[in-house]
């Protein structure tokens, strides 16, 4: 078990690129099974664990998967005949191993998926996807832990209104609809930048899908896809998150590699509490000087505030100055970092759906742990800016979607180191 020890107080300066985006390689990965010829060759995959993972699943269907994290390249080859069924192992380590069944389902005309349940952020449900599904001829069943969709012959095109913009039910939908017989509209469709990249891929493997980015998807399948060339677009979580790294510690950084264009409701919250945000030649420049002033924030589906930003956004709301309230509209339990946020002294309290920020909070260093992905990045972000050391556990959190973090951070001059504790375990152990 590893352990991210930060001592606050530096100013961060300096300048830090960021990696292809988690959440559009996986869709992208999963999409990759609907070639029936040729390889796709997908760069800028970032050398995550969520990577390694959808791999492993991708491997497990019989495709052929080679991964040179030294170049952020994967070739995978799923000319095959593939297996239909994703197992419990894969999907209970990462929910978007659910994003297999659209691709599966096309071309197979069936999938085994095992149930993805909730996670520390909320039940998620997955009823949207299959209600896509069955509108486009699909039968679906659950048993044994496992959903299955299968269909007679191939996927009808079909018109589907989405109860909620999700974004992995837009996927998924996209995917099917690429090899379904005749043309899918989707409806209420998910705009997130993740969901064009997938779009863009699949019209790069012979795929018709306009409208990506807009209320309403338009897709045309065709017989056949074959592997393609594709470019993962820059993650903009992690560029976020380094927006609020460099603005917590007052400090002056270039983010190289981030598109402001998909992060205009960040950029626009951060520039409300007084954070000054450039666009210059090399890159997004951050710099800061307290006080900041205290926002209100919603999260919402793209293009609104993303609440994968919500819980970085909360560490450096907390140093403000005023009364702030942050509400979270897209997952029902995404809070859970406040008890641990209280450990370093924050003033905040929970209502309903909100949270309230008592500001400025003088930030004290505790060991701490992380109850998910952005939890972690957020407590290490609490911990730049606290007095004192702070410790924060459970980094396999971190490790799902950030590469390198601490490294990079100690590059722009935090004071931070990983270690590891198997060590202090083991003599804890022995003493028993
Ligand atoms: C791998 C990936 O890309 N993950 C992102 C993706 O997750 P994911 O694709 O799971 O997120 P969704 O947009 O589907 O979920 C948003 C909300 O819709 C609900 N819902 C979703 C599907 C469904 O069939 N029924 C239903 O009720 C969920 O429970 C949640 O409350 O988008 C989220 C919202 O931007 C991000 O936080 C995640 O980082
Ligand atoms: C919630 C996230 O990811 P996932 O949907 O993979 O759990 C995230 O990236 O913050």
């Amino acid at each position: 078990m590893d352990q991210i020890i930060v001592k606050g107080g530096q100013k961060l300066k300096g300048k830090v690129r960021v990696e292809g985006a988690k959440n559009a390689v996986l869709p992208v990965l999963a999409g990759a099974l609907l070639a029936s010829s040729g390889k796709s060759i997908i760069k800028e995959v970032p050398n995550l664990a969520d990577v390694y993972t959808i791999q492993a699943v991708l491997k497990s269907l019989n495709a052929s998967v080679e991964y040179f994290p030294e170049k952020n390249e994967m070739v995978i080859d799923s000319s095959e005949t593939l297996s239909s069924e994703a197992q419990f192992e894969y999907v209970r380590k990462m929910r978007a191993s659910i994003l297999v069944m659209g691709p599966l389902l096309a071309r197979n005309g069936f999938a085994r998926v095992a149930l993805p349940g909730g996670c520390a952020i909320g039940s998620r449900p997955i009823d949207q996807h299959l209600k896509g599904f069955e509108a486009m001829g699909a039968q679906i069943t659950f048993g044994n832990g496992f959903v299955e969709a299968n269909v007679n012959g191939r996927l009808r095109g079909a018109k589907i209104y989405l109860d909620f913009p999700s974004v992995g039910a837009t996927e998924n939908i996209m995917s099917a609809a690429a090899l379904a017989d005749g043309v899918t509209i989707i409806e209420n469709a998910a705009k997130e930048p993740e969901v064009v990249d997938l779009a863009n891929y699949i019209n790069e493997m012979g795929g018709r899908v306009v409208g990506a980015g807009t209320d309403t998807m338009r897709i045309e399948g065709v017989e056949e896809l074959h592997g393609a060339v594709h470019h993962i677009i820059p993650d903009r979580v992690e560029a976020g998150t380094f927006m609020v790294a460099a603005a917590i510690t007052e400090g002056d950084v270039i983010i190289e590699n981030a598109v402001p264009e998909h992060m205009a409701a960040l950029i626009s919250k951060m520039g409300e509490m007084g954070v000054e945000i450039k666009e210059e030649e090399e890159g997004l420049r951050i710099r800061s000087t307290r006080p900041l002033r205290s926002i209100d924030i919603k999260t919402m589906p793209h293009p609104g505030f993303p609440t994968d930003m919500q819980s970085q956004m909360m560490a450096l709301m907390l140093t403000a100055t005023g009364n702030g309230i942050l509400t979270e509209t897209v997952f029902e339990n995404r809070f859970m970092h406040v008890e641990e946020f209280r450990r370093m002294n924050a003033s905040v309290k929970i209502e309903g759906r909100s949270v309230i920020m008592e500001g400025p909070s003088q930030l004290q260093g505790a060991e701490v742990a992380a109850t998910d992905l952005r939890a972690a990045a957020a407590l290490i972000l609490a911990g730049l800016a606290a007095e004192g050391i702070t410790r924060v556990n459970q980094l396999q959190h971190l490790d799902r979607g950030y590469v390198n973090f601490h490294s990079k951070l100690a590059a722009l001059g935090a004071d931070i180191e990983r270690v590891s504790l198997v060590e202090t375990e083991v003599k804890e152990e022995q003493t028993v």
